[in-house]
């Protein structure tokens, strides 16, 4: 399994191996000792599953407020998406800081996200399935949006606001500006 580690302290991305033959591939898509030992050591709780009809659908940046704070492991089996986290540590060396990386049922990559971001994504491909482990529960009252597009956040999701594809929920967001504090660094 490929690990990578980006400028942002927590974020890892892993790409399992894929074993190919004539009748296709098997892969482990998840394994708790091998995570564990990327520094995913953790229990999940919940597996969810959405499909995107079309391309340019934009889901995020959502993240749930503690004591319900999710720590997200994300990957695409169908389709591709522009994956972003963004770091809502106060504190942080990298605050207001964000990844962006595709993932898609072609690169097999996952993205663990901790605690202490707010996720979202822009799909690439019509019909688009994201499966993510989490390691809290959905909490309704905890959970928040924050802007997709607020221009503090400088994130190049490659459409335009007419383009873009939202719940209503997601387009009402707040600015980063005018959330309340949710997560403090712990280094
Ligand atoms: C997230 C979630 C939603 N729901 C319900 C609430 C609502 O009726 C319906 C759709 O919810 P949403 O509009 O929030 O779905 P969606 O916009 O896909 O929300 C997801 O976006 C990505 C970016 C994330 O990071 C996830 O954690 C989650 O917030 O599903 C659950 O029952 N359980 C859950 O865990």
């Amino acid at each position: 399994m490929k690990i990578e580690r980006f400028a942002i302290p927590g974020l890892i991305l892993l790409e399992p191996a894929r074993h190919g033959d004539t009748r296709g591939f098997f892969s482990e898509v998840f394994n708790r000792q091998r995570f564990a030992e990327a520094g995913i050591p953790t229990e999940f709780v919940q597996d969810n599953h959405s499909l995107s009809r079309e391309k340019g659908v934009v889901r995020g940046l959502h993240f749930q407020m503690p004591p319900h704070a999710q720590g997200k492991l994300v990957r695409v089996p169908r389709g591709a998406v522009l994956d972003v986290a963004v770091d809502l540590r106060m504190g942080s060396p990298t605050y207001g800081r964000h990844e962006a990386v595709v993932l898609s049922a072609e690169n097999w990559r996952q993205l663990w996200i901790p605690p202490g971001f707010a996720h979202g994504f822009v799909t690439l491909e019509p019909d688009t399935e994201m499966l993510y482990k989490v390691d809290a529960f959905y909490n309704r009252e905890a959970d928040r949006s924050l802007r997709w597009n607020d221009p503090v956040l400088d994130i190049s999701w490659g459409i335009s606001e007419s383009e873009a594809i939202l719940s209503e929920k997601d387009r009402a967001a707040p600015l980063l500006a005018d959330l309340p504090p949710a997560f403090r660094w712990e280094g």
